[in-house]
């Protein structure tokens, strides 16, 4: 049966966190649907035309290095407001959250424009500080030179355009269950994204 579970909020409120986690517990498949925007803004950055690059987005783009670094988040951002960028990326993702199984995708459009029928929706947010520092620490594990403040803004500007732009923008569906987890631990935040699918209907497997 194909359940979807679609998971969205801003950057760096657990989003990706939650979804592994819940693809263990509920045995099924998981998108990182940030990852194909963030591909094609690596392809941007080098110097490719973004719209060819979504046209010609292969499941080894995904693998690449680099994906994760601030520099390409920004550029993720930017050719996600383009319209014809995003319906390029849309079937991908229809087919994946209908698979045989179950789904869960997370990203920032799943429950209001990728999988409006999704069985269980939740959105994903914390404070703006706490997800900024989340990020600066990530960043320093990986050996990037930032500082916190920066991050900060970085973190302010991606929401602003997220949620400022026409199509698609970054806000919860109606019926979804928002999670807050600026006080929660990733154990804590887990715990509730679980029970808020098992009252969707979802079945754990583990
Ligand atoms: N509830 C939480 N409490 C503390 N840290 C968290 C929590 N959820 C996620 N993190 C950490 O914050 C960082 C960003 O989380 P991630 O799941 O990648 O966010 P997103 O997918 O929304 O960008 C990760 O390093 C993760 O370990
Ligand atoms: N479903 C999605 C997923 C990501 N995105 C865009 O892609 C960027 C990077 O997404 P991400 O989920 O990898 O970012 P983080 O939350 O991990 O920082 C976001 O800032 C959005 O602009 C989107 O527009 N729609």
């Amino acid at each position: 049966m194909a359940f979807t579970i679609a998971i969205d909020g801003p950057a760096a409120s657990g989003k990706g966190t939650i979804s592994r986690e819940v693809a263990r517990v509920f045995g099924c498949a998981h998108l990182d649907t940030g990852l194909l925007y963030r591909a094609v803004g690596l392809r941007m950055l080098e110097g490719e035309e973004p719209l060819e690059a979504a046209r010609a987005l292969m499941p080894a783009d995904l693998e690449k290095d680099g994906l994760r670094t601030g520099a390409v988040g920004e550029a993720a951002s930017k050719v996600a407001a383009i319209p014809e960028v995003r319906a390029a990326l849309v079937d991908f993702q229809r087919a994946f959250a209908r698979r045989d199984g179950g789904a869960v995708l997370d990203g920032r459009d799943i429950g209001t424009v990728i999988c409006p029928e999704a069985e269980a929706k939740l959105f994903v947010i914390a404070s703006p500080e706490t997800r900024a520092r989340r990020r600066f620490q990530e960043f320093v594990a990986a050996g990037e030179d930032v500082d916190y403040s920066r991050v900060l803004e970085d973190v302010r500007a991606r929401d602003a355009r997220d949620m400022g732009r026409a199509d698609a923008p970054l806000r919860p569906a109606d019926d979804a269950t928002e999670i807050d987890t600026t006080h929660l631990s990733i154990e804590e935040a887990v715990a509730a994204a679980i029970a808020a699918i098992e009252a969707a209907g979802g079945t754990r497997t583990a």
